[in-house]
């Protein structure tokens, strides 16, 4: 299989990164491992080689440029990162999947529908820069989706919101709509809303399952891999298991953005410090009284941001030694690059 690159989802902005350095190829990473990377260039998969980074340093959607010995030398800048809190004590953000222009936010008609995890979801997709399409399933399960779809669509302002079955062909040429030839989506959502059955539809697979299994067989499948699979209408689709495990994390801008109405009212209160509660001068409290703001509304934003406060306190210190470390990743690459005599 041959690709060009627009079709890889090369654009201007990976382009001007590479202006200079027309020697070297580009290659986007489709699979990480823990000792090696699998890459897409316009002649096909290919493994790449990393000399001076750990592989976890890549995540699969990124675009790097590599030398005639498969040898990576820069990592272009990305255009989104999806990121979450690592588990365990150690509080690193681990980054989950780069450059994904779509995020499906998946939920399904029935209990699973959920306004707070929605909201959680989006707050994450701005954070990470990616356009967000949230996908309502099992709509051939419900009544009338229509009153929850209205509900969905007062979340955020012009946010997409689609009510469809997984199952059915139709469904997932309405996903498509939303993705198109060249673009990378990637799926989030709980456990059991459609996410592997949407998946299925857009990449035309049709026994997934089956697939691991025979991988598992084989001892290939392994929790570590990562994946970028084509879609039927020439989009991409990113699967990895930490995207179905993103969790909310330092989104203090996303959730901002997501709430810049209550943020705006905050504002006007008497006190900059105003929890919102019993304190005089709350304009948040008279919005609410006026029946100008749902209070379900500010309950959420507030759970949201304590959340979002506890899970940044205790990655500041690890957020601020990746900067640093990844400041200097293009700089070492290329010095040890010039090293070996290139
Ligand atoms: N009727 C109907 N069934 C659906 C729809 N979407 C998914 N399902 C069914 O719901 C079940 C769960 O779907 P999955 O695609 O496995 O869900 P998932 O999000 O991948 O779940 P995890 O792998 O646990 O994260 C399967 O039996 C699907 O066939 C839909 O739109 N309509
Ligand atoms: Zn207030």
């Amino acid at each position: 299989m041959t690709y060009n690159l627009t079709d890889l989802g090369w654009s201007n902005y990976f382009a001007r990164q590479a202006l200079d350095l027309s020697e070297l190829t580009p290659f986007r990473i489709s699979e990480v491992h823990r000792d090696r990377l699998s890459a897409l260039g316009v002649e096909g998969e290919t493994g790449l080689i990393s000399t001076d980074h750990s592989t976890g340093d890549f995540a699969v959607g990124d675009w790097v440029l590599a030398d005639e010995q498969y040898r990576i030398t820069h990592l272009l800048e990305r255009q989104t990162e999806l990121k979450r809190r690592a588990a365990g004590t150690d509080a690193r953000m681990q980054l989950i999947a780069a450059n994904v222009d779509v995020l499906f936010i998946t939920s399904s008609c029935n209990a699973d529908f959920n306004p707070a995890r929605i909201e959680r979801f989006l707050a994450l997709a701005h954070e990470a820069g990616c356009f967000a399409v949230l996908v309502l399933t099992k709509a051939d399960q419900c009544d009338d989706p229509r009153e929850m779809v209205r509900e969905a669509e007062r979340l955020a302002p012009a946010l997409p919101v689609l009510a469809i079955n997984a199952l059915d062909p139709d469904g997932i040429g309405q996903l498509e709509g939303w993705l198109s030839p060249g673009q990378t989506a990637a799926l989030v959502g709980s456990s059991g809303v459609g996410k592997t059955t949407l998946m299925n539809g857009l990449c035309g697979l049709y026994d997934a399952t089956q697939g691991i299994r025979e991988d598992d067989a084989k001892g290939r499948h392994t929790t570590t891999s990562r994946a970028l699979r084509p879609t039927r209408n020439g989009g991409w689709l990113i699967d990895t298991p930490g995207m179905r495990a993103l969790r909310l994390a330092d989104a203090g801008e996303g959730i901002d953005a997501l709430f810049d109405d209550l943020v705006t009212l905050a504002a006007a209160c008497r006190f900059s410090d105003c929890q919102h509660g019993s304190e005089p001068g709350c304009a948040v409290q008279a919005a609410i009284e006026n029946d100008e703001l749902d209070p379900d509304r500010l309950r959420r934003w507030q759970k949201l941001q304590a959340e979002d406060r506890r899970n940044s306190e205790t990655i500041a210190e690890s957020r601020a030694r990746d900067k640093a470390f990844g400041k200097m990743v293009n700089s070492v690459v290329r010095d040890s690059h010039h090293k070996k005599g290139r």
